[in-house]
């Protein structure tokens, strides 16, 4: 503020560094010590009463420089320099000394009023002069209009003594104002500083309560995700309990069907062996009894040359005798003579005789022993036992479905569990992140709370465990569900993981961990399972083969009909339907009625994808039969629309052959391989039965109109009869013979042209009728000339329709109601037949006379039972397969068609004996 300091023997004023004025330490000679303004006043008065001694101008420059924060002036407080002056010294002048009070009251006042006023301002700042000079000349003005053009440039003289004690005054206050400037400051100070210390306690504390509520928030989220995590352990936990325990049930139900199988497997084994010896005696004893058969033909051809000689000698001593007679007719000897000559030639004839009876006893007695043979074949066999595998899969099955079923609730909580973890992953790397901010920005605040440091390290710390152990979880989980083994060092983050694993610092990871390993325990578990199954399915598909062969070899040798299903492709009209059909192996098919799913086992079941071939393949055995014979039926049944035509006959365009045109090339075929030795005859009539009636399809409608009126007579009918050995053939019908396949197909695409087809709603191309297609092949041997009949019947039956789904009005529905009156004409034949009753009525229609021999008769037959796999067609699916069953358990009596040459001719000879008839001699 002000200072005052020696200078060359003079005092300088400064107020606030500025220096303002200057008093001579040694005041000039007859002059008083004077305050000298360093600013010399430009005006004249000013510098007049400058001039003068003992007279300091105080102008408005050192009000002005006067500090702006002096303290408030009391009211009361005198003018400093009125109070100081001694205007008594003024005698002489009072008027001046009373305008010079006044003015100074009034510049004091205004003075005042500009310390209260806008000159409080900071140290330091500029005091505004025109502000000051304005007040001053303001207060003036308005007391002293006159003085207002004076005003700018008052200027007070004061008595040096009065300005020294103003100015010490001034000094004096400007020193106390500065002291109490400087207590004002340091109170300020202080202030600050408590106010500081408060805010920095009060900011700190709010940061410490922020965090305090964010770490109890983390801390209660941290622990509901500790107890979810507990939950899923609990779970998997009990799940893995639950799959162990399972899968010891199971491991222990397998080794116990393991063994069971085992020991079934070597039961089966030793029934297989018993049957193939039982087989094999049975082959030897026909061997032998066949070897027989042909010694005592050899025997009897020897006993036929033998009676032949005898007869030849006889015949000539006969003659012998005749001629005796005559020349002793001519000689004249007596009668007598004659007469025993007769009788001794006689002898040798009865000798003869004798032995054919003989040979003929021999003959029955082989005949008996043959028929007893066969008899015996047909003894019953001991019931073959289930294989273990059947009654094993149903079980293995249901357990691997429940495993299937198992796995997959498994694998949906194990992707449950991975979102969840991803999710609470990313939300702890969230919160850790924002905990890690946070702590940035009061670190760039310079807070220095120990406490919060320590509580925000170890927050930090706690969520770095969770991250980890969220990060553990989800490589256990990853591996968990790719099945892999977790890699272990490939990264540093995987090793530092293991390492948290290994000191099993986060008991989640290692619930986790321990469930992944059993889980990966347990996939290998069911691996094994699945192949064991597969392995054990394939062994019983080919246990179940090697039976269904034996036991049709034994079925066959029973002379039971074999019976084929096949399964149609849906159609046009089925397609988007359901299929309820299904093909479950080579020997069963399953059919979902509205009482469960039901099983029906055949000799061979094709499914919509087999072919023809696949289906002629199982059935050429029987023309080979056929050629051998044997009397061979194959027929197909079944719902119209099914495919039996499809299968007999194939397609229109012949792209796929069926069994018909396919037995005519076979035939020819194998003929082609025996030509040389044996020689064939084939002849063939077709026959429709349509309406009940019999046609011969060999005679066209219109042919036959024509020839009926020529012959007046009536017209041509065919007519089942049997011969003696119980083989049906038609009477009436034309045979024709055939000389190859082609010729064959030739003949059955002329009977084909003669048929009744009409289009159904079913069936675009229905068969009226019922197609009996007749074969027969004779062959004679090149070696030993006997000769066998074999017959093939190819039927292709209409099929059974109901009126109302084909649509059939007028004709057709008379024409649909003889074929389902045939058709369960056959249906009762069946069902006799199978229950084995005493009376079959065959009599009852003419398919059922028809097919007679075919349908527990001497034939060799295969049934083929066409179904739809549509569920619109269930019904009649399942009627049709209740039939084929019955029709599987019937038994014929198959018998081959064969004379021998040797007994033929035997029994000719003796036929032309008996009848008196003379035998060639080339017998
Ligand atoms: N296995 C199959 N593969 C392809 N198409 C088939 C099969 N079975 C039948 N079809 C077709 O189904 C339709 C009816 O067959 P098909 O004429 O053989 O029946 P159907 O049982 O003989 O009938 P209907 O008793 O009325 O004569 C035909 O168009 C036939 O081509």
């Amino acid at each position: 503020m002000y200072s005052s300091g020696a200078e060359n023997g003079s005092y300088s004023l400064t107020f606030l560094g500025k220096k303002v004025g200057r008093r001579h330490s040694v005041a000039p000679a007859g002059k008083q010590h004077a305050w000298e303004t360093t600013e010399r006043s430009s005006c004249p008065e000013d510098r007049e009463l400058s001039s003068r001694p003992g007279r300091v101008p105080v102008t408005a420059q050192v009000l002005e420089d006067l500090p702006g924060s002096i303290p408030e002036l009391k009211d009361e407080t005198p003018c400093p320099i009125i109070h100081n002056t001694q205007f008594d010294q003024y005698e002489d002048n009072t008027a001046a000394v009373c305008h010079h009070k006044t003015l100074w009251m009034k510049r004091w006042d205004a003075f005042r009023c500009w310390i209260g006023g806008n000159h409080r301002k900071h140290p330091g700042q500029e005091v505004n002069r025109g502000s000051l000079e304005s007040q001053l000349s303001a207060s003036s003005d308005a007391d002293q209009p006159a003085d207002a053009e004076r005003s700018q440039d008052v200027k007070i003289y004061i008595p040096y003594e009065s300005a020294e004690l103003c100015i010490t005054q001034i000094a004096e206050d400007m020193e106390a104002l500065k002291r109490r400037h400087l207590e004002k400051l340091q109170q300020l100070e202080e202030i600050f500083q408590a106010t500081a210390r408060e805010n920095q306690e009060w900011t700190v504390q709010r940061i410490r309560s922020n965090h305090q509520s964010k770490m109890n928030t983390l801390r209660r989220i941290l622990d509901l995700y500790q107890e979810k995590v507990e939950k899923k352990n609990a779970d998997w936990e009990r799940s893995v309990a639950a799959l162990t325990a399972q899968n010891e049930q199971l491991q222990e139900e397998q080794r116990v069907e393991r063994r069971r199988s085992k020991e079934e497997a070597l039961q089966w084994d030793r029934e297989k062996s018993k049957m193939l010896e039982l087989f094999s005696n049975r082959l030897d004893v026909l061997h032998s009894h066949q070897a027989s058969t042909l010694q005592e033909l050899q025997m009897a051809r020897q006993e036929v040359g033998k009676v032949q000689e005898m007869l030849t000698a006889s015949s000539q001593e006969q003659q012998e005798v005749v001629e005796e007679g005559e020349s002793s007719e001519n000689k004249g000897l007596p009668d007598q003579q004659q007469t025993l000559a007769c009788n001794e030639s006689d002898q040798p004839l009865e000798g003869a005789k004798a032995r054919l009876e003989e040979l003929k006893e021999s003959l029955y007695q082989r005949e008996r022993e043959i028929t007893e043979l066969l008899e015996a074949e047909k003894s019953p066999i001991p019931p073959i036992p289930l294989p273990p595998c059947r009654v094993l899969l149903p079980t293995v099955i249901h357990k691997a479905h429940a495993i299937c079923s198992a796995v997959d609730e498994t694998r949906a909580l194990l992707d449950l569990m991975i979102e969840e973890n991803r999710v609470a992953l990313v939300e702890a790397r969230d919160k850790l992140g924002r905990l890690q901010m946070t702590e940035e920005d009061s670190n760039d605040r310079e807070t220095t709370d120990q406490d919060g440091f320590d509580e925000y390290e170890s927050s930090v710390s706690l969520l770095q465990e969770t991250v980890r152990g969220y990060e553990v979880s989800q490589l256990a989980l990853d591996c968990i569900k790719t099945g892999e083994s977790p890699a272990t060092n490939d990264c540093d983050a995987v090793s530092e993981l293991e390492d948290i694993l290994g000191r099993g610092t986060i008991g989640t990871t290692e619930g986790v961990k321990s469930v992944g390993q059993q889980l990966l325990l347990l996939q290998d578990q069911l691996k094994q399972v699945k192949d064991e199954k597969r392995k054990m399915i394939e062994n019983y598909t080919s246990e179940r083969t090697m039976r269904k062969k034996y036991y049709n070899m034994v079925e066959d040798m029973k002379g039971k009909i074999r019976v084929f299903c096949r399964i149609r492709p849906v159609n046009r009209t089925e397609v988007g339907g359901t299929t309820v059909v299904e093909k479950m192996d080579d020997y069963s098919v399953t059919v979902e009625s509205p009482r469960g799913p039901r099983e029906f086992q055949f000799d061979m079941v094709f499914g919509a994808e087999a072919s023809q071939e696949d289906l002629f393949h199982d059935t050429n055995r029987l023309i080979q039969s056929a050629i051998d014979g044997y009397n061979v039926c194959i027929f197909t049944y079944g719902q119209t629309g099914s495919g039996k035509t499809f299968t007999m006959v194939g397609d229109k365009e012949q792209k796929n052959p069926g069994i018909m045109p396919r037995s005519f090339n076979a035939i020819f075929d194998i003929i082609q391989e025996s030509s040389s030795k044996f020689d064939f005859k084939v002849s063939a009539y077709m026959l429709e039965l349509y309406s009940d009636r019999l046609q011969d399809l060999f005679v066209s409608p219109a042919g036959e109109a024509q020839a009926q009126p020529q012959s007046h007579g009536p017209a041509r009918r065919v007519e089942i009869k049997r011969n003696r050995k119980g083989v049906v053939f038609a009477q009436g019908a034309e045979t024709k013979e055939a000389s190859s396949a082609q010729e064959l197909y030739a003949l059955f695409l002329q009977a084909c042209a003669n048929r009744h087809i009409s289009a159904t709603k079913m069936n675009l191309e229905s068969s009226r009728s019922h197609l009996i297609v007749c074969i027969m092949v004779e062959s004679r041997s090149l070696t030993n000339g006997s000769v066998s009949t074999g017959k093939l019947s190819l039927v292709d039956l209409a099929g059974s329709e109901r009126a109302a789904k084909t649509g059939a009005k007028d004709h057709q529905l008379k024409e649909a109601t003889s074929i389902n009156k045939s058709l369960s004409a056959l249906g009762d034949v069946i069902s006799a037949l199978s229950a084995e009753l005493p009376h079959v009525p065959y009599r009852n229609s003419k398919l059922t006379q028809v097919m007679q021999d075919s349908l527990g008769g001497n034939a060799k037959t295969l049934m083929i039972v066409n179904i739809s796999p549509s569920e619109c067609n269930l019904d009649e699916t399942l009627t049709s397969l209740i039939y084929a069953t019955r029709v599987k358990a019937i038994t014929n009596n198959a018998q081959r068609n064969v004379e021998n040459k040797e007994i033929a001719q035997l029994k000719e000879v003796i036929m032309k004996l008996r009848s008196g008839q003379t035998v060639e001699e080339d017998i």
